[in-house]
């Protein structure tokens, strides 16, 4: 999807994000932008949530995940953001206000950061419904200095990783799959097509792997 190139606001570190970060309509107000596992389950307590998209990058399962969908012996493969200036990628964006903002800060550090090696970064997200509206919002992204960052690989090397591991919080074909899910109902003009050919490969090895009934058990 052609995008003209955004404004990448590419803040310091702060280790107090909601000061950069805070809603001009609301300043008890942050939104956090999810776009792999917390779109369909953010596990936090939010007041709004918005369908839209961030310009300028692109997801990639590049990021190894040795908790929730992998092992140390086997890990999984997760997403996260690459700095794309033609890149447009879909997500949620949750607007947490007052109690809630320390709570899911909490909460996501332990999530993202202590357990998946994810570092807070700024974004700025156009909703679906108001795109001439961009809100600023804090984004999780797996940067290359991380330990568990993989990298690039073949799309149907991806697959078969995640064909092959699961996690604590469950089967990596499941985080796959509902991740696809969203970006269906997000409409034809939400494309993803490093998703779509991982999912494209998963459909083509599943067979492979197990009957289908057994497959269907696996998420
Ligand atoms: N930061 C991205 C990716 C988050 C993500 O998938 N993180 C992993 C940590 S490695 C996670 O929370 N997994 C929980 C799960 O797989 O259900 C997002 O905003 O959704």
């Amino acid at each position: 999807m052609k995008q003209e190139s955004a404004a990448q606001n590419t803040p310091p570190a702060s280790p107090s994000p909601s000061l950069h970060l805070q809603d001009d309509s609301d300043p008890q107000a942050l939104w956090i932008f999810g776009y792999g596992s917390l779109v369909w389950r953010p596990d936090f307590a939010y007041s709004d949530s918005r369908v839209g998209f961030v310009r300028g990058y692109s997801r990639r399962f590049w990021q190894g995940d040795t908790f929730h969908r992998g092992s140390d012996k086997m890990p999984g493969r997760v997403v996260t953001l690459l700095e794309d200036h033609e890149g447009c990628t879909w997500g949620v964006a949750y607007q947490v206000r007052g109690e809630q903002v320390n709570e899911a800060l909490k909460y996501l550090n332990v999530r993202e950061a202590v357990l998946g090696g994810y570092d807070t970064k700024e974004v700025t997200f156009y909703p679906q419904d108001s795109p001439d509206q961009p809100l600023k919002a804090l984004a999780y992204v797996a940067t290359p200095q991380n330990p568990g960052y993989l990298g690039p690989a073949p799309e149907k090397a991806i697959a078969t990783q995640i064909l092959a591991c699961r996690g604590f919080s469950g089967h990596n074909l499941e985080y796959l799959l509902r991740l696809a899910d969203f970006m269906q109902l997000c409409g034809p003009q939400a494309q993803d097509e490093h998703l779509a050919a991982i999912v494209d490969a998963v459909g083509t090895m599943l067979p492979c792997f197990c009957p289908t009934e057994q497959a269907l058990a696996l998420v």
